[in-house]
């Protein structure tokens, strides 16, 4: 697994708001859409390409247009829908397909509870959007099942990671095709499983409180 840790003023400079937690729900969904379309341009830095012949108004010319296949984005609900907007935008090719995951609050397990996208991903660039890789459980199972479905390039992108996640991914995905991408790896969890700092809990932040 390979990660990459964005460092970028402005990727810091939103971050610092996004954690503050004075920052209210739409100032927060508006930095989460800014800060994926930052991190999107380091993670489609290995978006396949082919080239295709043009006309300028002056002469012909080669460039490039994103391949089919065309990448898949999947957002994991809730709080990855919010990075959606913000991924498309740059991808404006991509398929979304959808996975909507939750975190037990005592256990901290993860489980799938919708899924809504291509059964073969065979020979597919797949993007996952979450704000947080806490235990790194629900990011582990999401691209357990990307892969099993076919996809040979999965990049997650997250805004904020706990080092105990990237291990825990390094050790279950070893081998895989799989890029982190990140704006921090920050200390670490906290005993409730919440990361340290971190910036609470990223889907009540945008959506408010589900229950
Ligand atoms: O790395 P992990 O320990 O698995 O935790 C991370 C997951 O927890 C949060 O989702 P949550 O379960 O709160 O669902 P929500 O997005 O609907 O709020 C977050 O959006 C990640 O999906
Ligand atoms: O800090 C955390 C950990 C998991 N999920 C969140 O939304 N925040
Ligand atoms: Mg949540």
């Amino acid at each position: 697994m390979r990660l990459h840790v964005v460092d970028h003023p402005l990727v810091a400079h939103k971050l610092t708001t996004l954690r503050d937690r004075r920052t209210d729900s739409p100032t927060f969904r508006r930095l989460a859409d800014e800060l994926v379309t930052l991190l999107a341009y380091e993670a489609t830095r290995d978006v396949r390409t082919e080239q295709v012949d043009i006309e300028t108004p002056v002469s012909a010319t080669t460039g490039v247009k994103l391949s089919y296949p065309r990448p898949l984005v999947v957002p994991i609900l809730r709080a990855g829908l919010g990075m959606l907007d913000g991924m498309v935008r740059l991808l404006p090719t991509a398929e979304v397909g959808f996975l909507g995951m939750i975190r037990d609050e005592e256990t901290l397990q993860a489980s799938t509870y919708a899924t809504r996208m291509p059964e073969d991903l065979s020979g597919r660039q797949v993007y996952v959007l979450d704000p947080m890789l806490a235990t790194g459980g629900t990011l582990v199972a999401a691209i357990q099942e990307l892969i099993k479905r076919g996809a040979d390039d999965v990049t997650a992108v997250v805004l904020l990671a706990a080092p105990e996640g990237v291990e825990v991914m390094e050790r279950d995905l070893a081998g895989a095709p799989v890029t982190v991408v990140t704006a921090s790896v920050d200390e670490r969890l906290n005993e409730s499983g919440y990361i340290v700092p971190g910036l609470g809990d990223a889907g009540d932040r945008m959506y408010g409180a589900a229950e």
